[in-house]
């Protein structure tokens, strides 16, 4: 069952030279995706990983992108460097810092403009304070505001306690080539500037920090069964959690057991306890309680992995003595995967990739807590791998925060189609768009209420669908935060829906996306 690939020189030149050809022709995406995938075949400490560095290093300066350049000579350095190929490391990089110190453009941090709206929780730092959970029996959990919000409010930035970049050979959405673009610790893609694994083939990290923290979570338990793993479908995050919880309980399947008895009894929420240090060992074993406690009304029959845990050097013991526990732990992980999960879309580098591409799957515990509505008031975007919560439509003092589980909402949708894609989540929405048959955009029948403004968003619309309307960050955060300023001023609850509105609704989600983008960009 562990994998019998091992590392080639042989194979790592051919995929270099590969890299190389690409680098030639301007193919820039292609030639680091080359280099990475060469770079992890390459056998530790040799001349080719040397070569490859330092052919990395040639393409960020080719992008002007001199600090990766800088990044790269420094690796190439660490390969047990022979004195003759010093030279000419040398005058790159002194090429580089006479280009960066003359270098006028900055990067722009995503994190100076998605900021808290309100002064945040103080036992839960990343969540707004004027939130609150609460529970009743139509809604389970649900989330509240105990203040009036305005379009554009930014009420959450949430890292996922779960993650995982996905690269499915049977699901398009997640290409292959996703091992070699995102870190297999953060998901952040560093614009491809990994390391590779020592060990495997298939694993990147963007620091050494990542790829230690990797190996003290799961990797250590995934590195030599990465092949099996990655055929095991949808099985594959409940496997990886689990790898990540038996860590955080200091590897003592005992200990997991336990806290999975403390969470069933307590049924905690991310609001029970301080979460301002995630660092603290408690903190940790506290978020992974109320990860554990999420919603789980669905059934679901566990695979049989006895033949992996019972040839794991480091799990069949614990497989021995506690079977029927991890067969338990990990039904819950795919049940509340199930109702919990999230996607995690990231830039695209690929220039063949005008859109956001999939990285792989998240789980939060804060945003879990929030219910769906066809016609959400709040929308989410993923900026790097943090989830955002950001207001819609305004929201009254004591209402809910409704999410929309389904994507395109009722704009789109007929009411059909989202039942039926809801059904999983084991509840009937009977949300404002359901009772009343919102009309969808595209029929004609949801009519207009201002003629003026139903012209301002059309033609907004129209400019920012066009695939040739190209907007910096910096534009596009000037636009989200008009369009949003517009809406909340037209906002009026007996128009809605209207078709100015809705439209202008896209618009602000089109820029807030588009605001969380890099300027820079791969030819
Ligand atoms: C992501 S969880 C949301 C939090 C959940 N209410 C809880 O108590 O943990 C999804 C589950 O919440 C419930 N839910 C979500 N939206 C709902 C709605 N509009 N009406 C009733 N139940 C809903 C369903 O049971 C669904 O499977």
């Amino acid at each position: 069952m562990s994998s019998e690939i091992v590392k080639s020189n042989k194979i790592a030149e051919k995929l270099r030279k590969q890299g190389f050809d690409s680098m030639q022709n301007g193919e820039i995406y292609e030639a680091i995706l080359k280099f990475n995938e060469s770079l992890c075949n390459a056998e530790s400490d040799t001349k080719i990983m040397r070569t490859i560095y330092a052919n990395r290093a040639e393409t960020y300066f080719k992008l002007k992108i001199y600090d990766k350049c800088l990044n790269n000579i420094q690796l190439a350095r660490d390969q047990n460097c022979l004195p003759d190929k010093m030279k000419s490391l040398d005058d790159l990089q002194e090429k580089c810092l006479e280009e960066f110190n003359e270098d006028q453009t900055t990067n722009e941090n995503p994190w100076d403009f998605f900021k808290l709206s309100y002064p945040a929780n103080k036992r839960l730092p990343f969540v707004a304070d004027c939130l609150e959970v609460k529970c009743d029996n139509k809604y389970g959990r649900h989330v509240i505001t105990n203040k009036p919000l305005k379009v554009g409010d930014i009420l959450a930035i949430e890292e996922p306690f779960f993650k995982i970049v996905k690269s499915d050979p049977e699901d398009n959405e997640y290409p292959m080539a996703n091992i070699y673009v995102y870190c297999a610790y953060c998901l952040n893609d560093n614009l491809m500037d990994l390391i590779p694994c020592t060990e495997c083939l298939t694993t990147m990290f963007c620091s050494t920090r990542c790829q230690q923290e990797a190996n003290k979570s799961f990797h250590k338990y995934e590195c030599n069964y990465l092949e099996f793993l990655n055929n095991t479908g949808n099985w594959r995050m409940p496997l990886r959690n689990f790898f990540h919880s038996l860590s955080i309980c200091d590897d003592s399947i005992e200990e997991l057991e336990k806290l999975m008895i403390e969470s069933d009894s307590e049924s905690p929420t991310v609001y029970n306890y301080a979460m301002d240090d995630q660092r603290d060992p408690d903190t940790v074993k506290n978020h992974l309680k109320c990860m554990i406690g999420l919603a789980r009304r669905v059934v679901v029959t566990v695979r049989n992995f006895s033949e992996f845990f019972t040839h794991h050097p480091l799990l069949s013991s614990a497989w021995c003595t506690h079977q029927e526990f991890i067969k338990k732990f990990l039904k819950r992980m795919m049940q509340i995967e199930i109702l919990n999960f999230h996607g995690i879309k990231g830039r695209s580098l690929d220039r063949n990739n005008p859109y956001r591409s999939s990285v792989g799957d998240g789980g939060y515990a804060f945003c879990s807590l929030l219910n769906h509505s066809c016609c959400s008031n709040v929308m989410r975007i993923v900026v790097e791998n943090r989830m955002v919560v950001i207001v819609e439509r305004p929201i009254k003092k004591g209402e809910q925060i409704f999410d929309c589980y389904i994507g395109d909402s009722f704009y789109f949708k007929t009411k059909n189609s989202r039942h039926m894609e809801l059904m999983d989540y084991q509840f009937i929405c009977d949300c404002e768009a359901c009772t009343y048959d919102f009309p969808e955009l595209l029929t004609g029948a949801l009519q207009a209420c201002d003629k003026t403004l139903l012209h301002y968003a059309q033609q907004a619309y129209n400019e920012l669908r066009n695939p040739k309307k190209k907007l910096t960050p910096m534009e596009a955060r000037e636009l989200a935060l008009k369009y949003s300023k517009i809406m909340q001023r037209c906002y009026r609850e007996n128009n809605y829906p209207c078709r100015e509105i809705v439209l202008l609704e896209l618009c602000t989600v089109k820029c807030f996306l588009m605001a969380s983008k890099s300027n820079i960009s791969f030819p």
